[in-house]
């Protein structure tokens, strides 16, 4: 265990959590606890903060009020990152910089890894055992932006799988991605929660990961309206609140299959 986390302490603390852009409040008095080996996720409707709520517990976007610790240490201390495989929502390769699959994999090792060394056989291992994990072995070699969005999907959760974090933190890791892919990454979240990683994921219904999902914090406008049990249908399928993309009134069983082009 790291020097700058407390094994004991909560993966997350958020106390009173506020964030504002440009002024506009965006976040107020948001405080939950997320202890390590749990798997929660962040639900509700669109524009209600889900991705401003990890991003501000990841310190990529400051806070306006209140505090974050990350385990057990206060967030502008915290220094220990390798601890951390964050997915954001999409991926961001700067410039049209040409960088192959792999390359984009093996970056997740960065803060495991000495400065200016060349990967070590574990390294390039975790990099495989990635790729493998979502499926994308065979698209080592070629370039990112020859990829569907879905797949660029799944190479963000290859290199958060890459630097063996502890603590996983999974912006809409299924967006876009088909159905039989998401089955294959519920089971691959399944085993990395099995193994006892903590998994924070924002989710817009609960899909294949149901199984998994004991707690959800449902955020509506900004604050946080319920921290427990997923609610679930008369239909039996599952969803924090009412922030479903369809109009019948409940989720889908599984995302649709939507394959949005990410190229430069
Ligand atoms: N960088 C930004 N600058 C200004 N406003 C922003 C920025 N990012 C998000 N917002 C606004 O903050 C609010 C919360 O956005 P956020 O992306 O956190 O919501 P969300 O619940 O994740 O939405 P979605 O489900 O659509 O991804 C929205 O009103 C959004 O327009």
């Amino acid at each position: 265990m790291s020097s700058s986390s407390l094994p004991t302490a909560p993966a997350f603390t958020a106390r009173d959590v506020a964030v504002a852009y440009d002024g506009k409040p965006v976040l107020r008095d948001v405080s939950f606890e997320i202890a390590r080996g749990e798997t929660v996720a962040v639900m509700g409707p669109n524009g209600s903060g889900k991705s401003t709520l990890v991003r501000a517990l990841l310190g990529v976007v400051p806070l306006s009020g209140g505090q974050v610790w990350i385990g057990g240490t206060p967030l502008r201390r915290f220094r220990d990152w390798a601890q951390i495989g964050y997915v954001p929502q999409r991926l961001s390769v700067g410039g049209g910089v040409p960088a192959t699959v792999r390359e984009i994999v093996a970056s997740g090792r960065i803060n495991r890894r000495r400065r200016f060394r060349p990967l070590t056989a574990h390294d390039r291992d975790a990099v495989t055992e990635a790729l493998t994990a979502v499926g994308l072995l065979d698209r080592a070699d070629d370039s990112v932006y020859h990829l569907s969005g879905g797949q660029q999907q799944r190479v963000l959760i290859a290199r958060a799988l890459a630097g063996e974090p502890d603590i996983f933190v999974m912006d809409e890791p299924m967006a876009g991605v088909d159905a039989a892919n998401q089955q294959a990454l519920a089971r691959t979240i399944e085993s990395l929660a099995a193994r006892g990683a903590t998994i924070l994921l924002v989710l817009h219904e609960l899909g294949p990961l149901e199984p998994l999902i004991g707690r959800a914090l449902t955020l509506e406008n900004g604050t946080l309206v319920s921290d427990g049990a997923p609610q679930h249908s008369d239909h039996g399928c599952c969803s924090g609140r009412d922030h479903s993309r369809t109009d019948t009134g409940r989720p889908p069983p599984t995302l649709p299959y939507i394959e949005v082009s990410r190229r430069a």
